[in-house]
């Protein structure tokens, strides 16, 4: 379904995003790159506050215009540059391209709205003329919702009943991607496998292109044939899972295995890595995980790590200690400055 010459369905390049509150600035995405070709599962991961969700919400137009500014870098989907684009704009991509779940189906649902009603006014206008009522019939069957939840209210239903129907919502408009941040964070564990399951599945069947970001490198690593590492508002690792899972390169990415087994402490950091993610309001100088870094060398303190490719499959570091331990190539032409 994949290949690597297909044309980028996503594209986001360098990203520099900040968010304007009245006594800081916070600097959320710090130099994020991720593309998505079509038809491909791509899996996000990283702690609590490393700027997963304000990079999908980049790429979905869901940030509030009023506090939130691109400072640099772009985001192109299907070859268009939406990096400047209006609500307006968005509204018609979200409504043709792109789609989304998210962790809390209660909070998107309408409380005092039938299932059936929701669905049909997911369904985009110009899709409305094939008749309604057979889509929602056929949405329902994709999910595997009963024809019974058609007149139920979102609280007569279970937790993973609701994220089904959030899921044909997403759906409806035909999407050529679903970004899904922490679509089973909230279920539990049988829940959460079906949950997957179904998301495997509809991606093959409709041959839909996804974004998958999650805390949960395991999971990721099952659903997801390429996926991107997270820290401090830049990807710090990206390649094919497989590569990814048998040799990962950056420290943090190793201390996400160490830890996959350990407890997640309550505030959402991961209880192997020691120390915590750096403050996002202030300027950081060189390597941002430094500061945690069993390798740390006094370069990673002034200079930051150049991007480089590992081996022949597309996966990329961005760390110093991974070059000079002789996993990557020293210098040359595949080495680009971050
Ligand atoms: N709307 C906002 N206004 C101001 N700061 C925000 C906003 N949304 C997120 N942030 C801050 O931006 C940083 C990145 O947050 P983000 O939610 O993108 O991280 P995340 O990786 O999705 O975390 P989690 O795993 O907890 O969902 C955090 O420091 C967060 O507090
Ligand atoms: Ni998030």
């Amino acid at each position: 379904m994949t290949s690597p010459q297909a044309k980028p369905l996503v594209e986001i390049s360098d990203l520099h995003l900040s968010y304007t509150m009245q006594r800081a600035t916070i600097q959320a995405s710090r130099g994020a790159s991720l593309t998505i070709a079509p038809g491909e599962a791509v899996g996000l991961v990283g702690e609590s506050g490393s700027g997963k969700s304000t990079l999908a919400r980049a790429l979905l137009g869901l940030n509030d215009p009023k506090s939130t500014r691109i400072d640099s870098g772009s985001i192109f989907v299907d070859g268009t540059d939406v990096t400047r684009f209006g609500e307006r704009d968005w509204r018609v991509l979200r409504g043709s391209s792109l789609s989304m779940v998210f962790q809390d189906p209660l909070s998107f649902l309408n409380p005092v709205m039938r299932i059936d009603r929701q669905i049909v006014e997911a369904i985009p206008k110009s899709m409305r003329a094939e008749g309604v009522s057979e889509r929602v019939d056929d949405l329902l069957r994709l999910v595997k919702l009963p024809q019974a939840a058609r007149r139920s209210y979102p609280h007569e239903l279970s937790g993973g009943m609701r994220q089904r129907v959030l899921l044909a919502m997403a759906l409806a408009s035909k999407p050529k991607l679903l970004v899904a941040d922490e679509p089973t964070t909230a279920l539990d564990v049988t829940t959460q496998a079906e949950i997957m399951d179904l998301l495997g599945e509809l991606r093959q069947r409709l041959g839909m292109a996804m974004l998958l970001i999650s805390h949960d490198l395991g999971l990721v690593s099952k659903a997801c044939e390429r996926i991107y590492v997270m820290y401090a508002g830049r990807t710090v690792e990206w390649g094919p899972g497989s590569s990814i899972l048998k040799t990962p390169a950056h420290p943090y990415t190793k201390g996400l295995f160490d830890s996959a087994r350990a407890l997640r402490l309550p505030n959402g950091l991961f209880a192997t890595i020691g120390g915590d993610v750096p403050n996002l309001a202030h300027k950081i100088e060189g390597c941002p995980f430094r500061m945690r870094c069993p390798l740390a060398m006094p370069k990673c303190t002034t200079m930051s790590p150049a991007t480089q490719v590992l081996g022949q499959d597309g996966h990329w570091v961005r760390c110093w200690a991974a070059q000079d331990s002789g996993i990557a190539p020293a210098q040359g032409n595949d080495v680009k400055n971050a």
